[in-house]
């Protein structure tokens, strides 16, 4: 089984310039649908969400070249409406093409997106949200098929926050004939990401960041030019790995008004941390506090892309914390294998309760979602001894290069394939 092995207790040291953002790339990726042309979208990071979108992209007829973090697409020989169901079972983000693909062709036809075991991910309020706008949605509890010759722009008052949930329908709508408004929309940096490059395209889109969003439909897109932003939960990531580790990290390439919440709560904690333009500096100084209570929250409240992450370096202060998870319903997988290598945490419904301990001790771990993999290879870095981190299928979903930038800074971190059945 590929793993990653990690001998613990070497501190970071050194810059590393922060990926782009991958929940910008993968609906702005899908977004070039909307219009034929040659779309260039720079900055996306090389990972294995972009990999499938690619794969579903190519597979609905569009062609594609790769330079770098750059990629271009050839939208005009779009073929087909429907995805097929192995590529869309492979994560959750393929459901972004939904709205792209019912706007340029009338209709799309999948079945249910994969994604992280995090808890239950239903895909109402974007069926919901299509249907507001005038789709006829035909769900036969496996595949999904909308139709809509025309959609018209309609007030979608969405029951939760939900990030997907808000582009899909921001995609669906640029095209529909008069004006939408979403309201409760989310207000997550990517969201506003998707607007700029919407109406770089010549869409009329406005209020991103807040909690209402207006589309005015136009008649005509062109093709664009376009950088993704910065990843803010990868910077953050990085950050915890720094502090806990008792290093000192340059971040660059960071937009640190993106990491508000993150940055302070790891001051709360004791972290030294500097803003200076697109870069944070971090260290991490001694043993670091407890900081009683956290809870996740829509953005710009702490990310729950962060609470893993969070609980490894809170599992080694020097006090109580207690963390609330207010997005995902089973987005604590991590706390089995961090109590593994000694942490004292204890899980009450959507809570744990850490008690800060001054070492955790590597052992045998298994990565069961993208950031609980984060979660411990921050875990193993900061550990006595070696730490073996499996499920690193996981972590490729969402971290670029990981064990290179981590060695670039003096992790001792190498990735082992794993041993063939008939090696
Ligand atoms: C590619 C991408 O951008 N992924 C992010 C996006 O996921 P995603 O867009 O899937 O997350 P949502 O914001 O939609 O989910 C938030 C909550 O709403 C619920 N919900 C969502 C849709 C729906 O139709 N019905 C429903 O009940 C979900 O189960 C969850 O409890 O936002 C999450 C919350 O910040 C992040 O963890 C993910 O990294
Ligand atoms: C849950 C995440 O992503 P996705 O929505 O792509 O599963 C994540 O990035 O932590």
């Amino acid at each position: 089984m590929e793993q990653f092995v990690i001998k613990g207790g070497k501190s970071l040291y050194g810059t590393v310039r922060v990926q782009g953002a991958k929940n910008s790339a993968l609906p702005i990726l899908a977004a070039t649908l909307l219009v034929e042309g040659i779309h260039e979208i720079r900055d996306v990071p090389h990972l294995s969400d972009i990999a499938v979108m690619n794969e579903i992209l190519k597979s609905l007829g569009v062609k594609m070249r790769w330079d770098g973090n750059t990629v271009k697409l050839e939208t005009s020989t779009l073929k087909s409406s429907r995805i097929p169901e192995i590529l869309m079972r492979q994560m959750r983000s393929s459901i972004f093409l939904m709205g792209p693909l019912l706007s340029r062709l009338g209709e799309v036809s999948i079945t249910r997106p994969g994604g992280c075991a995090i808890g239950a991910r239903p895909i109402d309020l974007h069926l919901q949200g299509l249907e507001a706008l005038g789709a006829m949605v035909e769900d036969d509890g496996e595949s999904i098929r909308c139709t809509a010759p025309q959609l018209r722009g309609a007030r979608i008052h969405l029951a939760l926050p939900s990030v997907g949930a808000t582009e899909n329908i921001m995609m669906a709508a640029v095209c529909a004939q008069g004006e939408t408004v979403i309201q409760n929309a989310a207000r997550e940096p990517e969201i506003m990401d998707l607007q700029r490059f919407l109406n770089l395209m010549g869409a009329d889109v406005n209020g991103a960041g807040s909690d209402t969003i207006t589309i005015r439909g136009v008649d005509r897109l062109h093709s664009v030019s376009y950088e993704v932003i910065p990843d803010r939960i990868v910077a953050g990531t990085l950050a915890v790995a720094a502090a806990v580790t008792g290093g000192e990290v340059l971040l660059t390439h960071v937009m640190p008004d993106h990491m508000t919440s993150t940055i302070k709560l790891l001051r709360r904690a004791g972290v030294q941390l500097k803003l200076e333009g697109d870069a944070l500096w971090v260290r991490g100084n001694g043993r670091l506090s407890g900081v009683g209570e956290v809870m996740t929250e829509p953005y710009p409240g702490f990310p729950t892309d962060m609470q893993p992450q969070m609980m490894t370096l809170l599992s080694m202060t020097s006090g109580k914390s207690m963390i609330q998870e207010g997005i995902f319903d089973g987005r604590f997988k991590h706390v089995h294998e961090l109590r593994r290598m000694g942490a004292q945490l204890t899980v009450k419904e959507n809570r744990v309760e850490i008690e800060g301990v001054p070492h955790l001790q590597g052992t045998v771990v298994e990565a069961t979602d993208l950031r609980a993999g984060a979660a411990l290879v921050i875990a193993g870095l900061a550990a006595d001894g070696t730490t073996h981190v499996r499920g690193l299928t996981h972590i490729d979903r969402g971290y670029e290069r990981l064990e290179q930038i981590l060695l670039q800074l003096g992790g001792q971190i190498q990735r082992h394939p794993g041993k063939r059945a008939f090696a």
